[in-house]
């Protein structure tokens, strides 16, 4: 059937820069590119395609047994199709799924956490548990960072309205993709609730009233440089701008129209940033108005989250996801439980009134820093906080010092646990171990690991990022009897 629809020989398909014509698009691959099948050859295809689309591809990489392109021209769309609700789709790069509609990229995320563990990890799976969905899936994250670019976006037909003579397009907004200089100005973003759209809008229009400069990337020039805006399900908001150098009078007159512009937010911090990139991890930011910090909860924990702390972007999700790995690891009260990856210890405050001790292990120093802390406000105190590589705390004496786990619950980055800390865990042998991912395709390479020893019990999706392709996913696994 397939073949028909391409009116190509293989040979051809061989070549770079070919179109590929009247392509039917079947399914989703990873990262949310569209996948379709030609004489045993994967098509992975981006440009906003759809299952059920019918495309011309121009190819970009063609290689033996695969191939990727773009979405050149569309013959036909797939009925699934809805119309996208924010008017920033197309351009931004976020929310790239709009134009499905919800159950379906539920459909297409519950597939593709079949497939992965399946495919990549061949693996015999018990019947999954159908994905968690979002309850809400506009509004739901807690932070976002704007920039601040003297270079908009601007459309093509906009380009060549202005006949050469580009001006300087103050922007605060969204870079968008590939497109490392260039920022799209947003109007309004459905990702946070109000007054997140008032707030960056009344910086963006007081900083061009008043002349202020937006960031060159290229020159490393200008003085706004991003705005991070967090709001809590408390109610707190806390906004940090970051300035590359001090102009007190201005940053002054900035934050107090902003103050008495949006009175509901409780804390305004500023950072200063020289540097050529825009992280602020190693700066320190000022306390202009407030107590410096905002507290968000989970069940009755209370986290306190600073502006450099980190903390699950959806929490109304994020809590969901820590009662299904709670659940998944079955705690009686007597368990000592390892908290691998532990972030600020979030998981592992979580779980500590269930649990006899709580062991966690974090990369970033000042995680840990905040995970102590948040331990102490919680009045956790079974459970212990260390900063390091987990592949280098995780030895023989470290385990013999701290006991045995009866759970494991690792949340490893998006690249999957390291094979050393794998070979670790099966070493060690819990009996349980509650695999946590925001990559099914690592966590899949991971689990055919360790099913020497483990087999997958169950399987639970998680949907924290309505209208993206991301998924989290939280795996069970439990030690084989006969090994
Ligand atoms: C997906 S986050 C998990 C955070 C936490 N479990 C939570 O729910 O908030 C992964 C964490 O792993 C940490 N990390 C990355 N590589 C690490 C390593 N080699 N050793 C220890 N921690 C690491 C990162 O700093 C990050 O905080």
């Amino acid at each position: 059937m397939l073949d028909s629809a391409f009116p190509i020989t293989f040979a051809a398909v061989r070549k770079k820069n070919v179109v590929l014509e009247n392509v039917p698009v079947t399914a989703y691959a990873a990262e949310g590119k569209a996948l379709a099948r030609h004489d045993g050859k994967v098509i992975f295809i981006e440009g906003g395609v759809v299952p059920g689309d019918v495309v011309d591809v121009r190819l970009s990489k063609n290689k033996k047994d695969w191939a990727e392109g773009k979405a050149v021209h569309f013959h036909s769309y797939s009925d699934k199709r809805v119309a996208p609700f924010c008017q920033h789709f197309g351009t931004c790069g976020g929310c790239k799924w709009q134009m499905l509609p919800y159950s379906q990229q539920l459909t297409y995320k519950q597939q593709q956490v079949a497939d992965h563990l399946q495919r990549i990890g061949k693996l015999v799976l018990p019947p999954m548990e159908p994905i968690l969905g979002s309850v809400h899936t506009e509004h739901y994250r807690n932070k976002l960072e704007f920039t601040f670019s003297n270079k908009a976006y601007l459309t093509n037909e906009e380009v060549k309205a202005l006949n050469g003579e580009i001006p300087v397009r103050p922007a605060l907004g969204f870079h968008v993709p590939k497109l490392f200089d260039k920022v799209l100005n947003i109007d309004t973003c459905y990702l946070m609730q109000e007054p997140v759209n008032l707030i960056r809008n009344t910086i963006r229009e007081y900083a061009v009233t008043h002349g202020l400069t937006f960031y060159d990337i290229r020159a490393q020039q200008g003085w706004l440089r991003n705005l991070v805006i967090r709001l809590c399900t408390t109610g707190e908001i806390m906004v940090n701008l970051v300035i590359h150098h001090e102009d007190k009078e201005n940053r002054i007159a900035l934050l107090d129209h902003l103050l008495k512009t949006v009175p509901a937010i409780t804390t305004a911090l500023y950072t200063i940033n020289p540097k050529g990139n825009d992280s602020i991890f190693d700066l320190e930011p000022k306390t202009y108005f407030g107590k410096g910090y905002a507290e968000e909860k989970l069940e009755d924990f209370v986290f306190k989250i600073g502006p450099k702390s980190f903390f699950q972007t959806n929490t109304y999700q994020g809590e969901v996801l820590y009662k299904v790995t709670r659940d998944f690891a079955g705690l009686t009260g007597s368990e000592i439980v390892y908290d691998l990856y532990c972030g600020t210890g979030s998981i592992g405050i979580f779980v500590s009134r269930n649990a006899r001790k709580v062991v966690g292990i974090e990369l970033i120093k000042e995680a840990i820093d905040d995970a102590r802390e948040n331990a102490a406000r919680n009045n956790v105190t079974n459970a212990t906080f260390f900063a390091g590589d987990v592949v280098d705390i995780c030895d023989d004496a470290f385990f013999a010092h701290h006991g045995q786990p009866d759970v494991v619950i690792t949340d490893p980055p998006r690249a999957g646990m390291h094979e050393k800390l794998v070979n670790k865990l099966l070493e060690i042998a819990a009996p349980k171990i509650v695999y946590v991912s925001c990559n099914p395709a690592t966590q899949a390479r991971d689990l055919a690991l360790l099913d020497a020893l483990y087999t997958v019990e169950k399987v639970q999706p998680v949907d924290m990022f309505p209208h993206t392709h991301h998924i989290e996913n939280v795996v069970l696994l439990k030690k084989r009897v006969n090994n």
